[in-house]
C-alpha cells in the first residue's frame, strides 16, 4: 500500500515537472515573473534563463527516473506477494488433500485435484490475486493523476476521462457474461486435459500393445484445443479494447492541437498544457486498459477460484488432536462387533454381519472368490473405511476419528499392487523416511527376511538402484518382496498382507511365506490368498462368501 502511494506520487510528480519543463521550454523569462518560485532561484542561486532551463530540465530528469525506479519496485513487490501467496495456496491444497480420509480418495478423481495444485493454484495469482493488486494500484495512480489534471484543466480533463470511462465501462457490460461462461468451460477442460494425460501415460503398455495411442490422442486434442481455443478468446476480450482506445487517443489529441491552431490563443501558452494532457493520457490509457484487463482476468477465473476454494475447505482433522494421548493400545484382541459395509447409499452391501475376534499375535487367513470382499474387509480393519455400520474395536476400544492415527502406526500393508517410488531401493524399504535418517543395517536386515537381499547384493549399485518408475526394473516378484521388507523395516505390530505373494513362484511363496511364520510371535498377521497352500501357517482361516465370513478348518 505505502509502495503504492510511493510510486503514484512519484508519478504526479514527473506528470507534473512536464508543465514547467515545456514552459520554461517555450518562455523561459517568464518563470522570472512568478514572485511564489523566487525562494527556489534564490536557494539554488540561479539567476539566468540559461540556468533555469537546465534546472528544470535536472528536476524532469529526476521525477521520471524516480517515477520508473518506484514502479519497478512496486512490480516486484505485488509480484512476490501474488506468487508467495500462489505457493502457499497450492501447498495447503496438497496438504489437505493428503489428510483427507481414504473414503474421500476413491469417490473422486485424482486429476480434479492434480490440476488443482498445479495450474489451477497459478491461474488464482494470475487471473485473481496480481489483477485485484494491479487495479488497486492503477485506481490510487489514477485518482492521484487526475486531480492533478483536474488542477491544470477541468474541462477538457472530464470530457477526455469521460469518454475513455464510458468505452471501457461498456466493453466490460457487453463481454461480462462471455467471460464467465468460457472461465467455467476453462476450469472443467483442464480436469480433461490432466485427466487424459494421467490416464494416457498411466497406461502406455496398454495402449502400444493395442495401437490405440490415436484414441487417447483424440481426447487430449478435444479438450487441450478447446482449453486453449477460450483462452485465447478471454485473453483478446481483455487485450483488445486498448488498441481502439489509443487510436481514439490520438484522434482526440489531434483535434485539440487542430482547435488549438485555429483559435486565437498563442502556441506558447497552449503547448505546455498540450503537452501535459498528452503524457497524462498515454499514462491514464494504460492504466485504464491495465484495470480492465485486470477484471476480464478475475471474471475468467472466477470458477477456478470456486475449485481451488472448494479443494482448500476440504475438512482436516486438527492434527494435534488426532495425535491424542494414547487411546489404543493392542494388547489383546481386535473385534470386529456386526460390522457391515457398503461403498455408497445405493450400493450393494459389500460385507454382512461380520463378527469375529483375532487375538494378538494371530496369523490370519481370509480366502474367497474375487470380488467377494477381501481387500475391503482389510481396509475396514486398517482403518482406511468406516464400517457403515457395526464396530471395531481393539481391546473393547473402538477405533474412531481420534485413535485412528495411533491404530495407524502399528501397522504395514503390503498390497496386491505395491507402489513404488522411483528413487534408490534403499528408499523403497524405508518408505516415506528422509534419505539421511535411514537405517542402513535394519534396511538389510528388511530385505534379508523379506528374501529380497541377493538380488540386490547382485546389483551394481546395491541398495543404492534406482528402480525407475513405479518400479519398472524390478519385476513384479521383485517389487512384492520389497514391499514386504518395506512392512518389515516399519517394526510393526500387525502386517497385512493383501495377496502379496501372488505375483511370486511357489518355492519363493514358500520361503517368504517361511520367514513370515518365524517372524515374533507378538506380531499379528492378516494374509488374504487365492491359494489355500499359502494359509499353511495360519492359525485362524476365514471363507469370504458373497460379503459373510465363515471360519474354516484346514
Ligand atoms: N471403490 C469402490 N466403490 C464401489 N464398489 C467397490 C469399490 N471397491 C470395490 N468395490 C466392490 O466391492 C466388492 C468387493 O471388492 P474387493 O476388492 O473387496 O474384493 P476382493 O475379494 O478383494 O477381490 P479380489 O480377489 O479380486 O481382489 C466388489 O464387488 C467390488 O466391485
Amino acid at each position: 500500500m505505502l509502495l503504492t502511494l510511493g510510486a503514484s506520487f512519484a508519478e504526479i510528480f514527473s506528470i507534473g515537472a512536464i508543465f514547467p519543463f515545456l514552459a520554461v521550454l517555450t518562455n523561459p523569462n517568464k518563470v522570472f515573473e512568478i514572485r511564489e518560485l523566487d525562494f527556489i532561484w534564490k536557494f539554488f542561486r540561479i539567476n539566468h534563463s540559461s540556468d533555469i532551463f537546465f534546472f528544470v530540465t535536472l528536476v524532469f530528469v529526476c521525477a521520471s527516473m524516480l517515477s520508473g525506479a518506484m514502479r519497478i519496485l512496486l512490480i516486484y513487490a505485488t509480484t512476490r506477494l501474488s506468487f508467495g501467496t500462489g505457493a502457499d495456496i497450492s501447498y495447503e491444497i496438497y496438504r489437505r488433500t493428503l489428510y483427507q480420509p481414504y473414503s474421500v480418495h476413491i469417490n473422486r478423481n485424482s486429476a480434479e485435484v492434480i490440476s488443482g495444485i498445479t495450474v489451477k493454484a497459478s491461474s488464482v495469482v494470475t487471473q485473481i490475486i496480481t489483477p485485484i493488486l494491479t487495479i488497486s494500484s492503477s485506481l490510487i495512480i489514477l485518482i492521484l493523476i487526475l486531480i492533478s489534471l483536474l488542477v491544470v484543466d477541468p474541462k477538457l480533463t472530464i470530457a477526455t476521462f469521460g469518454l475513455f470511462l464510458l468505452f471501457y465501462l461498456f466493453v466490460a457490460r457487453y463481454y461480462r457474461t462471455r467471460l464467465l461462461k468460457n472461465g467455467k468451460i476453462l476450469a472443467s477442460q483442464l480436469t480433461i486435459v490432466q485427466k487424459s494425460l494421467q490416464e494416457g501415460l498411466g497406461g502406455i503398455r496398454d495402449i502400444i500393445l493395442n495401437n490405440s495411442q490415436k484414441y487417447f490422442l483424440s481426447i487430449y486434442r478435444n479438450s487441450d484445443a478447446a482449453f486453449r481455443l477460450y483462452s485465447a478468446e478471454n485473453y483478446y476480450i481483455g487485450a483488445s479494447p486498448r488498441y481502439v482506445m489509443e487510436s481514439f487517443g490520438m484522434v482526440a489529441l489531434a483535434l485539440f492541437a487542430y482547435t488549438i491552431g485555429r483559435s486565437s490563443s498563442s502556441l506558447n501558452t497552449s503547448l505546455p498544457i498540450l503537452g501535459s494532457l498528452a503524457i497524462a493520457g498515454q499514462r491514464i490509457l494504460p492504466l485504464l486498459q491495465q484495470s480492465y484487463q485486470g477484471w476480464t482476468n478475475i471474471k475468467s477465473g472466477q470458477e477456478n477460484l470456486r475449485n481451488i476454494l472448494d479443494l482448500l475447505e476440504q475438512p482436516i482433522l486438527n492434527e494435534k488432536e488426532s495425535f491424542n494421548d494414547k487411546l489404543i493400545s493392542f494388547n489383546q484382541q481386535i473385534e470386529l462387533k456386526a460390522v457391515n459395509f457398503q461403498y455408497n447409499d445405493s450400493g450393494p452391501w459389500v460385507l454382512k454381519d461380520i463378527n469375529i475376534v483375532i487375538p494378538k499375535g494371530a496369523r490370519v487367513g481370509i480366502i474367497g472368490k474375487t470380488g467377494n470382499g477381501k481387500s475391503t474387509l482389510m481396509d475396514l480393519l486398517m482403518g482406511l473405511l468406516p464400517p457403515t455400520n457395526g464396530s471395531i474395536l481393539i481391546d473393547g476400544i473402538e477405533i474412531n476419528k481420534l485413535n485412528i492415527r495411533e491404530w495407524q502406526n502399528s501397522i504395514a500393508h503390503v498390497p496386491q499392487n505395491i507402489y513404488i517410488s522411483d528413487s534408490s531401493i534403499a528408499e523403497n524399504i524405508a518408505f516415506g523416511i528422509d534419505k539421511n535418517m535411514i537405517d542402513v543395517f535394519k534396511v538389510k536386515e528388511a530385505a534379508k527376511k523379506a528374501k529380497i537381499a541377493d538380488d540386490i547384493d547382485s546389483l551394481p549399485l546395491g541398495y543404492d538402484t534406482r528402480l525407475g518408475e513405479r518400479g519398472v526394473k524390478f519385476s513384479g516378484g521383485q517389487r512384492q518382496r520389497v514391499g514386504i521388507a518395506r512392512a518389515l523395516y516399519r517394526d510393526s505390530s500387525i502386517i497385512f498382507l493383501d495377496e502379496a505373494t501372488s505375483a511370486l513362484d511357489m518355492e519363493t511363496e514358500k520361503t517368504i511365506i517361511d520367514s513370515i511364520k518365524d517372524l515374533d510371535r507378538n506380531i499379528t498377521i492378516f494374509i488374504v490368498a487365492h491359494r489355500l497352500s499359502t494359509l499353511e501357517i495360519c492359525n485362524h482361516v476365514y471363507e469370504i462368501n458373497d460379503g459373510r465370513l465363515r471360519k474354516k478348518n484346514i
